[in-house]
């Protein structure tokens, strides 16, 4: 008998440091690539907030806070779902070490930036919240 099982949908944690009211975001040089949260895939017995303090470590050697969830997950693909939380920080400057730009937005920025899709319903709420 053939059993088929889909694979499970990975979550990808997002992460929107704040700082003075402004959020850091990261450009992602893909050929489709566009202003994304730093972040990455979480990994098997990982929580997201433990995702989301390794990936800003990893990604800007930043150490962070991990506050509130900024809405219900958004489909990337079939097997990836994104999932952004706010967050401070707690030491460190961001290093560029992964993406082609890192820059700080002011909230009436962030609406005229080229944001990846599944971003777009958190930077929305971002900037109810700024
Ligand atoms: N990190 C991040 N990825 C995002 C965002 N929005 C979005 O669609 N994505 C997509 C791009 C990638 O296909 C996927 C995340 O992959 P990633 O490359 O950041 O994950 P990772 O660091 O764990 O990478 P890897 O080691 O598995 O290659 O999610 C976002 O805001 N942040």
């Amino acid at each position: 008998m053939y059993i088929w099982q889909s694979r499970p949908v990975q979550i990808v944690v997002g992460v929107a440091v704040v700082k003075r009211g402004r959020v850091l975001a990261a450009y992602r040089p893909d050929p489709d690539g566009g202003w994304e949260f730093p972040g990455g895939k979480v990994e098997p017995g990982e929580t997201e907030e433990q995702a989301a303090v390794r990936e800003i470590r990893e990604e800007l050697d930043l150490e962070i806070k991990v506050g509130e969830s900024l809405g219900p997950a958004v489909d990337i693909s079939e097997r990836y779902r994104l999932h952004v939380y706010r967050a401070s920080i707690v030491a460190g400057d961001p290093v560029l070490r992964e993406h082609a730009e890192l820059r700080w937005f002011a909230p009436a920025e962030l609406d005229e930036a080229d944001w990846l899709i599944p971003d777009r319903p958190f930077v929305r709420r971002l900037r109810e919240l700024l």
